[in-house]
């Protein structure tokens, strides 16, 4: 949680800069603006009328001085119907503005989004990156809107009062301008220890909530541990001390508003007394008491809606420099100014003495090397088997090739392209990569092998299917290739989903392809069909395949044993086992009976 919080609120830019960014955002929409700025000032001037109109009706009660009753009615009236009208008015175009903003802003920052590299990806949590585009933006939102309206009509309403009330009764306003700002000062002290226990309430809350949201994502994990028990405990701890602090808010607040209601009638009962004596003295009329205690009201009423917003403000405060940040964020893999589209490639890959080493989360530096010198040539059509233990680099290796990240020295050159020299773009299309696990979206069979090539004909998409041995089974599914699938949809297995992948592979048609192949075995059926898909895939292809299977390499053109990010045999698969080296002892471990991983994950 400290963590998350550290990450989450990281240190504020200078306050003025993100207000003035905050309002550039605004500015598209300033007519809307103006237009609901003129009718909030016609509301809040209209509103001061209100006390002065029922004061005359009391006097015409009481039988004072006092304007005929058919004037009253018509000034309330069209009090009424001016606020009415002004309401509408501010309410539609206050709205307008902030969801065009909220719009503009998300859009901005889901652009963004697609941007940034993927290290800024690995380095957060999705919970995180999610709510800074909806949270964060919705706060902002509330203030650029509804905190905004209230300030003003707040400040109008103020001001006004206080100038009515002096002219009203110089004698009770000396006395209500001592009074009211104490009460509003009492109720500022108690609502700011009121936000302090409220952040804690969150803050535990969010506790509860990450148990929960990883338990849900890993319930594959918690189930096959057996650790319901251990789970339900953890959440019982996290969302019990959210049960304190909410009772500790719940003290707060009871004792909060009975004091504030006391101190309230304290100062109105005084204002009576004195307001009564005043009228019974004969300099006041009685209409016109009851205008000033109204008045009264609408002092502490805006007094108090400030020490509300001033909280507001500070939290959105957080929120705008939030989205800011993300929307400041360089990716740290990016085209260079100068950076040409890679022509249509032979397929030549080639690693030249590559260090590598990921960059940490927390601070920027970098993590131990994974790759030293590390230097491979591939020649464009051959089959190179990248194997080695697990954590020895081999995933890093091929995910340097579509400039995944960037290498801390050494090059890693395409057809003698350095892929930093080249438009990113132009480089990814030439590439295919097919995972371990294949992540569908959410949409239909179609669409998804369609992410291949979104051009691609519905002809097209069947032929790939077919070539992928997917046509077979997608015919079988209740709606064939428009059967959804992803989140909401069917259900495929592992098998299925390496065909679609394949599919999806075999439509983008690139010169170079790689392949993490799945660990956990398929049965033979399914395995044969997949490898089918493979090598109808892999023919006349670049292909660099992280092996975890005999019949992988024994194909391979060239098997790169790979141990801590160095290169320390290459050869055939008969070659490597007569040399009796790595090669040959990772044989005789983990590759003795056929199809069995050689790499444990
Ligand atoms: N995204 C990442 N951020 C930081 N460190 C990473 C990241 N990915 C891998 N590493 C580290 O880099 C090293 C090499 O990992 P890599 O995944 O390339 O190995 P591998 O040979 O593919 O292993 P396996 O066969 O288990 O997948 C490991 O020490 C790993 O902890």
């Amino acid at each position: 949680m400290r963590l998350r919080l550290q990450l989450t609120r990281p240190p504020a830019l200078p306050e003025g800069a993100s207000w003035q960014r905050l309002l550039g955002y605004l500015r598209p929409y300033r007519g809307w603006m103006a237009v609901a700025l003129i009718a909030m000032v016609i509301g809040a001037g209209l509103g001061l009328v209100m006390p002065l109109a029922i004061g005359q009706i009391v006097n015409l009660i009481t039988g004072d001085q006092a304007l005929p009753i058919a004037q009253i009615a018509l000034l309330l009236g069209l009090v009424a119907i001016g606020q009415a009208v002004a309401g509408l008015i501010q309410t539609y175009s206050l709205t307008f503005v902030g969801e065009r903003v909220v719009t503009d802003l998300r859009l901005a920052a889901y652009q963004q989004l697609q941007r940034l590299d993927l290290a800024f990806f690995e380095q957060r949590r999705t919970g995180e990156i999610t709510s800074r585009i909806t949270n964060d933006v919705t706060l902002i939102q509330t203030t650029v809107t509804t905190n905004l309206a209230t300030l003003l009509q707040g400040v109008i309403q103020l001001v006004g009062a206080v100038v009515l009330m002096i002219v009203v009764s110089w004698q009770l306003s000396g006395l209500a301008l001592v009074l009211v700002p104490t009460l509003v000062a009492i109720a500022i002290v108690f609502g700011r220890w009121l936000r302090r226990i409220s952040t804690t309430v969150q803050d535990r809350l969010a506790d509860a909530t990450s148990v929960l949201e990883e338990t849900v994502a890993g319930v594959r994990v918690v189930r096959s541990f057996g650790r319901e028990p251990y789970e339900i405990e953890r959440f019982r701890t996290a969302i019990e001390a959210t049960f304190a602090a909410a009772m500790k808010r719940a003290r707060v607040r009871a004792l909060f508003q009975p004091a504030m209601s006391l101190a309230v009638w304290a100062v109105l009962i005084g204002m009576l007394v004195i307001g009564g004596y005043l009228v019974s003295a004969g300099l006041l009329t009685p209409g016109d008491l009851v205008a000033f205690l109204f008045y009264a009201g609408m002092v502490a009423g805006s007094m108090g809606a400030f020490a509300g917003l001033f909280g507001q403000v500070q939290e959105a405060l957080g929120a705008v420099t939030r989205v800011f940040e993300l929307l400041d964020q360089q990716p740290a893999v990016a085209d260079a100014p100068d950076a040409i589209p890679l022509p249509p490639v032979q397929g030549r890959v080639e690693f030249r003495e590559v260090s590598f080493a990921y960059q940490r989360a927390e601070n920027g530096q970098a993590a131990p090397v994974v790759l030293r010198n590390f230097s491979l040539a591939i020649e464009p059509g051959e089959m190179v088997a990248l194997v080695g233990p697990s954590g020895a680099g081999k995933s890093t290796i091929v995910s340097l090739i579509p400039r995944f990240y960037d290498v801390q020295s050494g090059s890693v050159l395409i057809d003698g392209y350095d892929v930093r020299r080249v438009q990113m773009r132009s480089l990814r299309e030439q590439i295919g990569i097919v995972p371990q696990e294949t992540l569908l979206f959410s949409g239909s069979i179609r669409d998804n092998i369609r992410y291949g090539r979104l051009e691609a004909s519905d002809a097209e998409v069947e032929a790939a299917a077919r070539m992928a041995n997917a046509h077979e089974f997608i015919c079988q599914l209740p709606e064939g290739y428009d059967t959804p699938v992803g989140e909401r949809g069917v259900r495929l297995s592992g098998g299925q989903r390496q065909r679609i992948a394949i599919a999806r592979a075999i439509l983008k048609d690139p010169r170079i392809l790689i392949l993490d192949e799945a660990t956990s075995s398929l049965d033979s059926e399914s395995e044969r069909l997949v490898q089918e898909a493979l090598e109808r895939l892999m023919a006349g292809r670049t292909s660099i395949v992280i092996a975890h299977r005999l019949s992988t390499v024994q194909r391979a053109d060239r098997i790169v044993v790979v141990v801590a990010g160095e290169v320390v045999e290459a050869g055939t698969h008969r070659q490597l086992l007569a040399r009796g080296g790595m090669y040959a002892r990772l044989y005789e471990l983990q590759f003795q009976a056929p199809m069995l991983p050689i790499a444990a994950d």
